[in-house]
């Protein structure tokens, strides 16, 4: 007996979305599709491959069990999301915390895609993480969780396929590790697997301060359009890590004063300018900004602080519809990846904040990461003011032309900088076709 046929559409709807897909999820994914769509009336005859964007090409999930100190036998979980290959490998960091999620990591891949694209670096988009809070893990289990996660996404990265980099709560000993299981799991020293690593294993100089640094150049860059002087401007950061940490520094050094800085266990704020490198020599000793003196402030009052600059650089959905309406800061520097969610950023126009997006703002990390695999696929290695100034340059030469492109068709500047980068991807997307 023949089977009775079934219409194709019952057996797949060939526009509906996985699930996990959906932009009813409202998280940094959701928020993600949203500014995709923003871009959709400006990419021309190329729109009609948008829907590229709006999945990940490969979305990994890995059980990670490992043997705790006390004997016991615990499993983490996972994740390698490679969100778009069509300009290059992936590429993007690791993140160790405990609210990683699959779509955090597909949202983060995919802001890397973007980023990549936007300065202009040969790269993908790619992101990983793995659901643990690496702050209740001794050294040693934390080195056998790196190595075994770098075992079990093994396949699927590579020099030519997938380079991972750090991101929160990962380091230069977390990329050591990650790179030493690689190699010794494909029998030769591949140092160009991982970028972030250690000097003497491959690193590259500058990239630890790169991203802050990139921040840096992006908000000195805006602020001539907006004519603030940087001798004086007020700061106000949170999350002083590798990106936030950096960029207090540079501002503190160029003259601007710090007022505020958050972190994940304490707010700062001294009114006249915080001394930077004191707070940073406290964070270090002490994992957090708590126990340095300062004047009492509350986290309401931290973002409505009257301020030039207001840096987040810790974690996605910071500034949302509910303390965007008391921002007072002249213009948002994001050093985060996705601190601002689209309704946040709709209310930030209409009050006339400038928002210079993380896709933009924090792209000097991936740009150094790529000098880093280009000196480590060449074996020779560069000074670092050599790599300064390169850095210096493209973060240059790509704000100035997406601020272009956001003057030419009146736009923020993160849909022009989605413009000028979902246009390159999307156009090796059709050049390069569909099939094997
Ligand atoms: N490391 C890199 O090269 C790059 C990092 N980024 C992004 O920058 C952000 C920060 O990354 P890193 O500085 O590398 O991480 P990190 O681990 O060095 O520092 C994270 C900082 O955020 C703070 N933090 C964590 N949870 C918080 C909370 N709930 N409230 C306030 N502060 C909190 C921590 O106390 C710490 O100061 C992330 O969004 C990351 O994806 C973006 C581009 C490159
Ligand atoms: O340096 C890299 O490869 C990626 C850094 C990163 O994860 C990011 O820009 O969000």
């Amino acid at each position: 007996m023949n089977a009775p046929s079934v219409p194709a559409k019952t057996i797949a709807d060939p526009n509906a979305l996985p699930s996990y897909l959906n932009a009813d999820n409202l998280g940094p994914w959701g928020n993600y599709l949203q500014q995709v769509d923003r871009v959709a009336p400006y990419l021309g005859s190329l729109a009609r491959w948008i829907e590229t964007l709006k999945r990940p090409k490969r979305a990994l999930i890995v059980d990670v069990p490992i043997e705790l100190d006390n004997g016991t036998v615990a499993h983490f979980e996972g994740y390698r999301v490679q969100h778009n290959l069509s300009r290059g490998p992936g590429k993007g960091g690791v993140r160790f915390h405990q609210d990683v999620t699959l779509s955090e990591v597909m949202a983060l891949s995919a802001w890397m895609s973007v980023k990549n694209a936007a300065v202009n670096v040969p790269y993908g988009g790619a992101k990983g993480g793995i659901r643990v809070d690496p702050k209740l893990l001794s050294r040693a289990e934390l080195e056998r969780l790196t190595r075994r996660y770098t075992s079990e996404i093994g396949f699927i990265i590579g020099p030519n396929k997938d380079i991972p980099a750090p991101d929160v709560n990962t380091n230069e000993q977390v990329m050591a590790w990650m790179m030493d299981t690689y190699s010794m799991n494909s029998g030769s020293t591949s140092t160009g697997v991982v970028t972030g690593k250690p000097i003497s294993l491959g690193g590259s100089l500058g990239r630890k301060e790169a991203t802050g640094r990139g921040v840096f150049v992006v908000g000195t860059e805006a602020a001539k359009h907006l004519n603030i002087d940087i001798v004086g401007a007020r700061v106000v950061v949170q999350g002083l890590g590798n990106v936030g940490g950096v960029a207090a520094k540079l501002f503190h050094e160029a003259g601007a004063r710090v007022i505020s800085a958050q972190d994940h266990k304490g707010i700062v704020y001294a009114p006249n300018g915080i001394d930077v490198p004191a707070l940073l020599e406290h964070v270090s000793r002490h994992g957090s900004v708590e126990g340095y003196p300062t004047e009492p402030l509350d986290s309401d009052a931290f973002w409505a602080l009257e301020c030039e600059f207001l840096i987040p650089a810790a974690l996605e959905s910071q500034i949302t519809e509910k303390n965007a309406p008391f921002v007072r800061a002249r213009m948002v520097i994001e050093g985060a990846n996705g601190p601002t969610t689209p309704a946040a950023d709709d209310i930030l126009r209409e009050r006339n904040i400038l928002v210079a997006p993380d896709v933009i703002a924090n792209a000097g990390g991936v740009t150094v990461s790529y000098f880093e695999w280009v000196q480590d696929f060449s074996s020779f290695f560069w000074s670092e003011d050599e790599i300064n100034q390169r850095l210096v340059r493209i973060m240059q030469e790509a704000f100035g032309a997406v601020w272009q492109v956001a003057q030419d068709n009146r736009v923020t500047l993160r849909t022009a900088t989605f413009i000028v980068a979902c246009t390159r991807i999307l156009q090796a997307r059709e050049m390069r076709g569909l099939y094997p």
